[in-house]
């Protein structure tokens, strides 16, 4: 009994000892986090100095980026945004970190390989890995091969098209609809594959997997933390029966395509391994040009999806009936019917239909959150400073620019929170080079966007089409609601809700769709 007692009493003891030393170890860092650590004068909210909690915390609420933009009202243009991360709101910083040359994609995204380890051209942060790997899915994607992908984009607009004529007078949720459209757009695209999810129920899990998927991925890059500790086996839970149907989906796709000849479809594979792309080169083992296609999914469909769900949203608002009214003339006037709708000199020229897709772009942006990068190692090893915005950034600091944020800044966008596509088209030419210089929805630099051209021309697309076609209008009563941001005190207008989860996610808008008579 006695011996049971005293070892009670000694792991009693030990334990105390235990939770003693780990309270003193946190105090200390925490201390030292907070008056001796490099960043520990610039401002921020206080818990982001101590920990990643704070960020952590609107991660998994999937409001990063408002939560970013406020805190950027309440401390300005630099934030402390977690212990060892600055990020800014800025043009200035913008050009010093993206477009600079000692600076590489922070550690964190090889946070989001796959768990066979091969990378994709989004997360491979070694430059030379990255610059072979992005010269060939760039290709793929570029304007050239948009022109002869653009039939099968066109005829996959139009099965939308039908579903909307079948249904007219009703309310219909466009996020369900353009997400569907935009997956079956990048399965031709990436795999020459049907999916099909228009018209076919089996593969449409899909839309909400690529969402989870998302949420993984956006969590352990802002949140490490959760990679590393039990919240990795919460998080697998989460997701777990969409990844083991999103692998499954994935050998389908490539047993397809390794079925027919290599140029039996325009898509990425037969790009990749195209001689004349290849110029000479060794084409990437199959594993990793599968691993590419397998990225277009998060990287092409939801990205296109809510920045066309954003436009439908803007235009529909009854506060934006002249916006709606001027869009509708200019397509109906350059188009006679929607069949005539094409890519081409005459869609470019459609200056307000651009006008209404970059403000949609600018105001609820598809990737509205902080792109993390740090100096390289090469850069850190040789002695070089990294400057950013005129202040020295210690090594190993994350820094980033946050879009949503840059996208709100009212020294560059005046009334930030009001939907005017005007304002592309008739502010002066000096007001409008100052907002090209903080538009940056595909960021910019050698990480940007390699897909922008084909955004582009499905955006078009998809809304010239539709506004040729229908009378397009909210739907009445609580539905037309759906997709309506709650905004805060202070934030005035109307704005399209987005969730971020690193490409956003949403709901709505529901629309009402009258057929119009064609000539
Ligand atoms: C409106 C639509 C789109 C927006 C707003 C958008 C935005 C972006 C942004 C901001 C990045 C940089 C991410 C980072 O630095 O971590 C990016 C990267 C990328 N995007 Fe897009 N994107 C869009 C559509 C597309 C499409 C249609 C494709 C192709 C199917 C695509 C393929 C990619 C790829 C492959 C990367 C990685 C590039 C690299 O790291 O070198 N995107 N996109």
């Amino acid at each position: 009994m006695e011996v049971v007692a005293m070892a009670t009493a000694v792991l009693f003891e030990a334990a105390s000892y235990a939770l003693l030393f780990l309270a003193t170890y946190w105090l200390l860092i925490w201390a030292y986090r907070l008056l001796l650590h490099p960043l520990s004068r610039y401002p921020g909210p206080f818990l982001a100095k101590l920990s990643d909690f704070h960020v952590g915390y609107h991660v998994l609420n999937q409001r990063l980026h408002l939560q970013t933009f406020r805190d950027h009202e309440k401390y300005g243009p630099i934030l402390r945004h977690g212990p060892n991360k600055l990020v800014f709101s800025n043009t200035a910083a913008l050009h010093d970190i993206y477009l600079n040359s000692s600076v590489s994609k922070s550690a964190v995204y090889d946070l989001t390989r796959q768990a066979n380890g091969v990378s994709n051209v989004f997360n491979a942060i070694d430059k030379n890995l990255h610059r072979r790997k992005s010269r060939l899915v760039g290709r793929a994607i570029n304007e050239r091969s948009m022109r002869i992908f653009e039939p099968n984009m066109t005829a996959q607009i139009d099965v939308l098209l039908s579903t909307l004529l079948q249904s007219a007078g009703q309310p219909l949720n466009m996020t369900t609809l353009v997400k569907r459209l935009s997956i079956d757009i990048v399965g031709l695209l990436g795999f020459g594959y049907e999916l099909k999810t228009q018209t076919d129920e089996r593969d449409r899990w899909l839309a909400e997997g690529v969402v989870k998927g998302n949420f993984r991925i956006n969590s352990y890059m802002n949140f490490p933390a959760l990679r590393h500790t039990r919240m990795d086996y919460i998080m697998g839970l989460i997701a777990g029966k969409a990844r083991l149907k999103y692998g499954e989906l994935v050998g389908r796709l490539i047993r397809s395509r390794l079925s027919v000849a290599r140029d039996a479809h325009h898509d990425l594979y037969a790009s990749m391994t195209d001689e004349e792309s290849l110029d000479g080169e060794k084409p990437l083992p199959q594993s990793e040009i599968f691993q590419e296609a397998v990225f277009f999914i998060p990287a092409g469909a939801d990205t296109v999806s809510a920045a066309i769900c954003a436009v439908l949203f803007y235009i529909t608002r009854a506060s934006h009936r002249s916006v709606y009214d001027e869009l509708a003339r200019e397509i109906r006037h350059t188009f006679a019917t929607p069949n005539d709708v094409s890519g081409g000199p005459k869609l470019m020229a459609c200056k307000y239909l651009r006008a209404c897709i970059d403000e949609a772009l600018r105001m609820s942006p598809p990737i509205g959150g902080t792109l993390l990068r740090e100096q390289e190692e090469s850069s850190k090893t040789n002695g070089e400073q990294l400057v950013v915005d005129g202040h020295i950034i210690p090594h190993g600091v994350q820094i980033g620019v946050s879009i949503y944020s840059l996208h709100h800044n009212k020294a560059y966008f005046p009334d930030p929170f009001a939907y005017n596509p005007d304002r592309w088209l008739s502010s002066s030419e000096e007001q409008k080079k100052v907002m090209k210089e903080a538009f940056v929805p595909f960021s910019i630099g050698s990480r940007s966007c390699p897909g922008k051209a084909m955004a582009y021309l499905e955006m078009s697309l998809v809304i010239a089409k539709l506004v040729s076609c229908f009378d397009i209008s909210a739907a009445p009563g609580n539905l037309g609601l759906v997709g309506l941001r709650k905004m805060q005190a202070g934030d005035k207008g109307e704005e399209y809700d987005l969730h971020d989860v690193f490409v956003s996610t949403h709901d709505g808008p529901y629309l009402v769709f009258q057929p119009r008579k064609q000539p």
